[in-house]
C-alpha cells in the first residue's frame, strides 16, 4: 500500500477505483465494502484508492462537539487498511477550504483531476462538498462527461456498517470485548506511550506500564481488568511513501487495567498493563495493547493487601484464559 499525506502528493492513475470515508475501526462491515472495492478494481485491471480524512471531519466542522470517540487512531487505521489490501491510501487534511468545494469542483478537481477516478464505489447516502450538498445523484449526473462509472454499495451493506460501528462502540463501553472483537474482526487495541506512574506497582509485585493513549478522542473500553497482548512498537510517522508496518518487538501477554484505582486514590483514570515474564524499563516506548478478554470490573478494596490478593487471582484467570482452560477461581 502507498500512503499519501496530501492529495497534492498523488499522481492520477489510469484506472483508479475509489471509495471515500472515515472507516473508523475498519470493522467487518467496512471490510466487506473493501472486498467489493477490490473485486471492482480486479474486474477492470485497476487499482484501489481509499480517500480518507484526518483530522476527522466532525472535529473541523464542529470543534465545540467533544463527543466523538474513535475506535481506531490514525496509525492503527493505516495498518488495518494495509492489511485489507488497499493499493493507495490518501489521507487528506480535512480543512475548511476542502469542505467548501462545490460538488462539481470536488468531482472535477479531486476525483478526476487529482485521482483519475474510473470507478467510484459509494453508499447511497454519501454526501460531499460544501454543506454536504453533493450526493450520489451528482456523481451519477457527471459520470458520462468525466468518463467514470458509479457502483452503489447496497443499502443493506451501508446499514451493516452503521450497525457494526454502533455495536463495536456499545460492546466496548460495556466491556464486552468478545463481542467487540467479533464485530471488528480483530482484537480492539489501544496505542500509547509508557509514562511514569507513582511507582507503587513494583513494590506490590505487579509493575504496570502506564499508558498515555496517543489519540485524545480514542474510545476507552469499560473500566476493569482484561487479558491483553502487548507489543512494543517503533514510533511511526505516517508520511507519503510506501507503507511500512510498525516493527514490533517483544510481543508479551499480560493483564490490562483500566480504572481510577479506587483503592489507591480513585482520582483520575489510568490505563496500565502488567506484562508476564517481563522485566525491562520501557518508559518512553510505544506500546500497542490488544484487548482479548474481560476478566472483572474495577473494585475498591479495604487494603492494599486485599488488592494484591485479588491481582493474584486475576493473574491466574488471565493465564487460564491464555492456556484455554477455565479458571479454578
Ligand atoms: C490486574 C490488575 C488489577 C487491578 N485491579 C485494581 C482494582 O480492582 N482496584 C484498584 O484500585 N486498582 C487496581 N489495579 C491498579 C493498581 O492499583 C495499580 O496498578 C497500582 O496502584 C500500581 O500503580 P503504578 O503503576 O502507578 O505504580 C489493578 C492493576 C492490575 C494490573
Ligand atoms: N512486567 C512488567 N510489566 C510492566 N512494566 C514493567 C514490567 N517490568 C518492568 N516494567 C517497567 O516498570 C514500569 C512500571 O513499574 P511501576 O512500579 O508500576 O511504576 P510506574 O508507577 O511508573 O508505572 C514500567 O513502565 C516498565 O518500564
Amino acid at each position: 500500500m502507498k500512503i499519501y499525506r496530501n492529495l497534492e502528493d498523488f499522481v492520477p492513475l489510469d484506472r483508479a477505483v475509489v471509495t471515500i470515508g472515515t472507516f473508523d475501526g475498519v470493522h467487518v462491515g467496512h471490510q466487506k465494502i473493501l472486498s467489493t472495492l477490490k473485486e471492482s478494481a480486479k474486474a477492470i485491471n485497476g487499482e484501489t484508492v481509499l480517500l480518507t480524512f484526518f483530522p476527522h471531519p466532525r472535529m473541523i466542522l464542529h470543534p465545540e462537539d467533544d463527543s466523538l470517540r474513535l475506535i481506531s487512531d490514525i496509525e492503527e487505521k493505516v495498518q488495518l487498511l494495509a492489511d485489507a489490501g488497499i493499493d493507495h491510501l490518501i489521507i487528506t487534511p480535512f480543512t475548511r477550504d476542502f469542505s467548501n468545494q462545490s460538488p462539481e469542483e470536488y468531482i472535477r478537481d479531486v476525483l478526476i483531476g487529482k485521482i483519475g477516478t474510473k470507478k467510484i464505489v459509494i453508499g447511497y447516502d454519501h454526501r460531499f462538498g460544501k454543506d454536504r450538498q453533493g450526493s450520489l445523484k451528482d456523481l451519477l449526473d457527471h459520470a458520462e462527461i468525466y468518463g467514470y462509472t458509479v457502483e452503489q454499495i447496497p443499502e443493506q451493506d451501508i446499514n451493516d456498517v452503521a450497525v457494526s460501528s454502533t455495536k463495536v462502540r456499545e460492546a466496548l463501553i460495556k466491556g464486552d470485548i468478545d463481542a467487540a472483537n467479533k464485530y471488528l474482526g480483530y482484537p480492539f487495541q489501544l496505542t500509547g506511550k509508557v509514562i511514569r506512574g507513582n511507582q507503587l506497582g513494583r513494590n506490590i509485585g505487579y509493575p504496570t506500564a502506564n499508558l498515555q493513549v496517543q489519540e485524545p478522542h480514542k474510545l476507552i473500553p469499560a473500566y476493569g481488568i482484561y487479558a491483553v497482548e502487548a507489543a512494543i512498537i517503533e514510533p511511526m510517522e505516517i508520511r507519503t511513501g510506501p507503507y511500512q508496518p510498525a516493527l514490533a518487538e517483544h510481543i508479551v501477554k499480560g493483564m490490562g487495567y483500566i480504572g481510577t484505582r479506587p483503592t489507591v486514590d480513585g482520582v483520575s483514570r489510568s490505563i496500565e498493563v502488567h506484562l508476564f515474564d517481563f522485566n525491562e524499563d520501557i518508559y518512553g516506548k510505544i506500546l500497542r495493547v490488544k484487548f482479548l478478554h474481560f476478566i472483572r470490573h474495577d473494585q475498591w478494596f479495604e487494603s492494599m493487601q486485599e488488592l494484591i490478593d485479588q491481582m493474584e487471582v486475576d493473574e491466574k484467570k488471565v493465564k487460564a484464559f491464555f492456556s484455554g482452560k477455565p479458571s479454578m477461581h
